[in-house]
C-alpha cells in the first residue's frame, strides 16, 4: 500500500565521508514554512474520526477493562468527539463503530492533516538511511522494522520530569501528530513501539486504516495509572502490514525474574511474507527502568531469551528482537543477548566505522538530576539467517539541541531506529 522510500533508485546512492553510502531521506518531509498556497484541510478529519471510531468501538464491544481513572477518561474522550464540530459534519464515522471495517486511509492524507495540526512548529528532523547491502542479489522487498519507545503520553507530562521541555511541546494533540509523521515518514512494514498509553484511540483505529494489524500488551501495574487524568495503562504495541505479512502465531508475555511475575512485558508474533513464504519471529520488549536494577533486567532478558528460543523451535525460524532494554551495551542483559544461542546481531552497530559498536545515544534528555544521554534501544537479529540492507542514521546533536529531547520537532525522549532487513540465501544455513 505503501510508495516506500526504500525502493530508491542506486543513482540516488551518496557516499559520505565514513564510506557509508547515505540514502537521501524519503520527500515526505515538513516543509519548514508551509507555502503560503498549500491546501489545508479546515479540520482534521482522519484524526478526528479515528477518534470516535474508537471510543465507539470500546463503548458497545463492553470489552472495556476497568481502570479506574483511565475508564472514565475514555467515556470522556468519546464524549468530546462526539460533540466536536469533525464529528457533526461527518456522522458516518458514527454509525461504522468497527475501525476493521473502515475505509482505508491515503497516508498522503493523513500526513496533510498532521501537518496541518503542526504548521506552526519547526520541521521535522532530517535523517537518511545509510546503505549497509554487501550484496545485492535478494529479490524480495526488505521487511522494514520500527523500533520505537513513542513516550507515553501520561509519563511524559507527569512523571518523567523533563526539565528543558515545555510543556506545550507535549500536547497531545499536536505530538501525536509528529509521532505519526515520523511513521508516515519512513513507511515501515513492521512497527514495534513502548510507552503506548494511546492504542484504542489513535494507534489502533488509524493504523489498521493504513493496513496495520496491531496488538497491545499493557503493563499489569503501568506507571501511567499513578498519573492524574491518565489514558489507561502504557505498554509493548506490534503492528505490522497485512499486505505483506500473515499472522502464524501470537504470544504475549508477562516477563519474569528469577521465577517472580514482573511489571514488563513482550509481544512475540511468528509472521509469514506473503511474497516469499518465509516465516520469521518478531517481538517487542520494554524492560525494567532505572539504575539499581541491572540484575534484574538480567533476568528479564535471559526470560525473553527462553521464551524465544521455544518460539523460534530452538532458532530454527529467524528472529527479530526490537526493544528499550534500558541498559546500556555494558550490562549484563545486553551481553546475554550479544553471546546467546540464538545467533544474534545488534543491528544498529553495524552503523559504525568497524560495525562493532553501537551509537553513542539512542536516548537524550535533561532530567532534574541532570543530563542523560544512553544507548538503552536495540534491534537485534538472526545474524545468519537475516541481513541488513539499510538503518536510518541517528540525529546528531547539533539537530537534538540544547534542550535535548523530547522538543517541539521531536515527540518521544527516544530515537526511533529503522532497519531494513532481508533474508539470507540459504534458508536451511544455521540461524
Ligand atoms: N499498584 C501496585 O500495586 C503497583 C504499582 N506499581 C507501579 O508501577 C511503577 C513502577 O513500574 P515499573 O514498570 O517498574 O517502572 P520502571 O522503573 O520500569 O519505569 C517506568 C517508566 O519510567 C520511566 N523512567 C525511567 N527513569 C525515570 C526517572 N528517573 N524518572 C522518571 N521516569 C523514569 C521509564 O522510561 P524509559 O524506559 O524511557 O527510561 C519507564 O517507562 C510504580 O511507580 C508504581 O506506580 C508497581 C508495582 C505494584
Ligand atoms: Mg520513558
Amino acid at each position: 500500500m505503501f510508495q516506500s522510500p526504500r525502493r530508491l533508485c542506486s543513482a540516488l546512492l551518496q557516499r559520505d565521508a565514513s564510506g557509508l553510502r547515505r540514502l537521501p531521506a524519503p520527500g515526505l518531509r515538513r516543509p519548514s514554512s508551509p507555502p503560503a498556497a498549500a491546501p489545508r484541510p479546515a479540520s482534521p478529519r482522519l484524526l478526528a474520526a479515528a477518534s470516535a471510531a474508537s471510543g465507539a468501538v470500546r463503548s458497545c464491544s463492553r470489552t472495556v477493562r476497568s481502570m479506574g481513572t483511565g475508564t472514565s477518561r475514555l467515556y470522556s474522550a468519546l464524549a468530546k468527539t462526539l460533540n466536536s464540530s469533525a464529528a457533526s459534519q461527518h456522522p458516518e464515522y458514527l454509525v461504522s463503530p468497527d475501525p476493521e471495517h473502515l475505509e482505508p486511509i491515503d497516508p498522503k492524507e493523513l500526513l496533510e492533516e498532521c501537518r496541518a495540526v503542526l504548521h506552526t512548529r519547526p520541521p521535522r528532523y532530517q535523517r537518511d538511511f545509510v546503505d549497509l547491502r554487501t550484496d545485492c542479489s535478494s529479490t524480495h522487498p526488505p521487511i522494514r522494522v520500527m523500533q520505537w519507545n513513542i513516550l507515553a503520553q501520561a509519563l511524559g507530562e507527569g512523571k518523567d520530569n523533563f526539565v528543558q521541555c515545555p510543556v506545550e511541546a507535549l500536547k497531545w494533540e499536536e505530538r501525536k501528530c509528529l509521532i505519526l509523521e515520523e511513521i508516515l515518514a519512513y513507511q515501515p512494514d513492521i512497527l514495534c513501539l513502548q510507552e503506548v498509553d494511546h492504542y484504542f484511540d489513535t494507534f489502533q483505529p488509524l493504523l489498521s486504516r493504513l493496513g496495520y494489524q496491531g496488538t497491545f500488551f499493557p503493563k499489569p501495574w503501568s506507571p501511567c495509572l499513578d498519573v492524574e487524568h491518565n489514558n489507561g495503562p502504557d505498554g509493548c504495541a506490534l503492528f505490522f502490514l497485512q499486505n505483506r505479512f500473515k499472522l502464524i502465531n501470537s504470544a504475549n508475555i508477562r516477563l519474569t525474574a528469577m521465577t517472580l511475575k514482573t511489571n514488563q512485558v513482550a509481544i512475540a508474533q511468528t509472521l509469514e511474507c506473503k511474497e516469499s513464504g518465509r516465516q520469521f519471529c518478531i517481538a517487542v520488549t520494554h524492560l525494567k527502568a532505572r539504575t539499581g536494577w541491572e540484575r534484574f533486567r538480567s533476568a528479564q532478558g535471559c526470560d525473553l531469551l527462553q521464551n524465544l528460543q521455544n518460539i523460534t523451535q530452538g532458532a530454527k525460524i529467524p528472529l527479530i528482537v526490537c526493544g528499550d532494554f534500558n541498559a546500556e551495551p555494558t550490562e549484563e542483559v545486553y551481553k546475554h543477548f550479544a553471546s546467546s544461542s540464538l545467533n544474534l546481531n545488534s543491528a544498529y552497530k553495524l552503523l559504525s566505522a568497524d560495525g562493532q559498536s553501537e551509537p553513542p545515544y539512542t536516548t537524550w534528555k535533561i532530567r532534574t538530576s541532570g543530563e542523560c544521554r544512553h544507548t538503552l534501544d536495540y534491534i537485534w537479529y538472526s545474524k545468519h539467517a537475516l541481513n541488513v540492507r539499510s538503518a536510518l542514521d541517528l540525529l546528531t546533536e547539533e539537530q537534538i539541541g540544547p534542550n535535548r529531547l523530547p522538543s517541539f520537532n521531536y515527540p518521544s525522549d527516544h530515537l526511533s531506529l529503522v532497519c531494513d532487513f532481508s533474508f539470507t540465501e540459504e534458508p536451511d544455513g544455521l540461524l
